[in-house]
């Protein structure tokens, strides 16, 4: 059986990573010469994905290791401008790895889309005459995509929802639709603009807005993991993890950046998979809002051992077809690299990502703090910065770090002298 774990991996040069990964993923020439060539989105490629193209953009591509994931080894490919974010993700997959890592499971693909209807009065009436057309409505809609309705999915059901607004009470038509392996923006947009017009007949309203809820509520991902006390330097340490929790699940302002560093794991696995960054992020800043106040996307307690046991519950509109995927070179390397083969098994690597993200960087916090581990991995940005190479570049890090002094004008300084 294939093992995610290595000690000392980022101590390798980076053709001797790639080569470890091409052999844990079983790489193709064509993979690693992809991986191998920034100029790989060629200029025409890139030219079709957006508008006005005057060039590329490229980031750097890193691996996760150590993640053990419903029992199976996974290497992460992470695209990402912030240090530590990597290393930190394989840290805590490190941790967990001896309790078994994570466990996953999710509700399906289910996404969205809306329908708005004004000009109706007797809005609570016309709202139950809509669900007597609901069999017309999903027909019309998964006319609009057969492929999808042909591997098993399409719209499966309806919601009529009244919305109050100040000026006016109007109608929203949920369609519940599986898109399976893609994200299916596009999927349900196609539906809720060819269904409108049916709407507007059976309801004598008007149809306004069509498009998906980036609120993916029957897209959930969970994922669970244990840590024992022992990796953690000991029951004293549990208990600050939880009560950093705490602090997060109670305050709005820390919450806010307790789960933006769930999001530093989550958003570089989306982008590595060329899936869309935004949708996650706006998904997954809503659903931590809603139960009416904005909360901490995880959960961290103590279990009857004295060991430290999380959760994690986020919305995960990600796919494998469609979008930047199928396009960008890298994205598919990335795919090939996890080794999935449904969206699904996406989603459930992507949670995990974020629960492990989430306890480096709250057990950094709630021990030696952030800077340490961070700041001497920043360090190295900071020497390039001050225009450090090679040779140079390693003792100006060591030197800034040995000396707790880790800024610009220090590292100018060293670097003159
Ligand atoms: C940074 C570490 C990992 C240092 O780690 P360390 O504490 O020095 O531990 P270590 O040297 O024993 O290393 C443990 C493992 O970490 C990994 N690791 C260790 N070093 C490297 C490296 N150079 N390159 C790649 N991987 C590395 C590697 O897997 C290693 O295992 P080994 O290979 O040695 O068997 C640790 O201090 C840590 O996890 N810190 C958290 C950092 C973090 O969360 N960064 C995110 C940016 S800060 C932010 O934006 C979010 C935040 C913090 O605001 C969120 C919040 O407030 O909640
Ligand atoms: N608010 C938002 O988040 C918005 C996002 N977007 C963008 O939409 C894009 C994603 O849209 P999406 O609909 O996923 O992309 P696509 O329309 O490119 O791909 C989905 C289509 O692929 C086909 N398909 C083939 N095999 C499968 C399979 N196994 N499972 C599912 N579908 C399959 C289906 O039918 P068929 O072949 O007939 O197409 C399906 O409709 C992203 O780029 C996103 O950024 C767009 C608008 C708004």
């Amino acid at each position: 059986m294939k093992n995610s774990t290595y000690s000392g991996f980022y101590k390798l040069s980076v053709e001797e990573r790639l080569k470890e990964v091409a052999e844990f993923a079983n790489l193709e020439d064509k993979h690693i010469k992809t991986i191998q060539n920034p100029e790989v989105l060629d200029i025409e490629k890139a030219d079709n994905m957006i508008e006005n193209v005057i060039g590329r953009f490229t980031l750097p591509l890193g691996v996760a290791l150590n993640f053990m994931i419903n029992g199976k080894d996974y290497i992460i490919p992470m695209v990402t401008e912030e240090a530590s974010v990597v290393a930190a993700a394989s840290n805590a997959a490190k941790l967990a790895r001896d309790s078994g890592g994570f466990y996953t499971n999710n509700t399906g693909s289910i996404m969205i889309a809306q329908v708005q209807v004004t000009d109706i009065l007797d809005v609570d009436y016309t709202r139950i005459v809509i669900y007597e057309h609901k069999d017309e409505i999903l027909k019309i809609c998964n006319e609009k995509d057969p492929v999808l309705v042909k591997y098993g999915g399409g719209a499966k059901d309806i919601d009529v929802r009244i919305i109050n607004s100040k000026d006016e009470d109007f109608i929203v038509v949920h369609l519940k639709v599986n898109t399976l392996d893609a994200m299916g923006a596009n999927a349900v947009n196609s539906m809720a603009e060819a269904v409108a017009p049916f709407i507007e007949k059976i309801t004598g309203g008007k149809v306004y807005l069509r498009i998906l809820s980036n609120l993916a509520v029957e897209r959930l991902f969970r994922s669970r993991t244990k840590v024992k006390k022992e990796a953690l330097g000991g029951e004293e340490v549990v208990d600050k993890i939880v009560s950093a929790y705490k602090f997060a699940n109670a305050d709005p302002f820390r919450a806010t950046t307790h789960n933006k560093g769930i999001m530093n794991g989550i958003s570089a696995v989306v982008l590595a998979t060329g899936n869309d960054t935004r949708a996650i992020e706006s998904g997954a800043h809503s659903y931590a809002a809603i139960s009416g106040k904005y909360k901490s996307l995880t959960t961290w307690q103590k279990d009857k051992d004295g060991d430290l046991v999380g959760t994690i519950e986020i919305p995960l509109a990600v796919g494998l077809v469609g979008g930047a995927t199928k396009i960008h070179p890298v994205a598919q390397a990335a795919i090939k690299i996890l080794g999935v083969k449904t969206a699904g098994e996406l989603g459930d690597i992507i949670a995990s990502v974020g629960l492990a993200q989430n306890l480096a960087a709250i057990k950094a916090l709630a021990t030696e703090g952030i800077q340490r581990g961070h700041m001497s991995l920043h360090a190295k940005n900071i020497a390039v910065t001050a225009g450090a190479k090679g040779e140079e570049l390693d003792r100006i890090v060591k030197k800034m770090i040995e000396d707790k002094n880790i800024n610009l004008d220090y590292a100018k300084s060293l670097l003159n002298k």
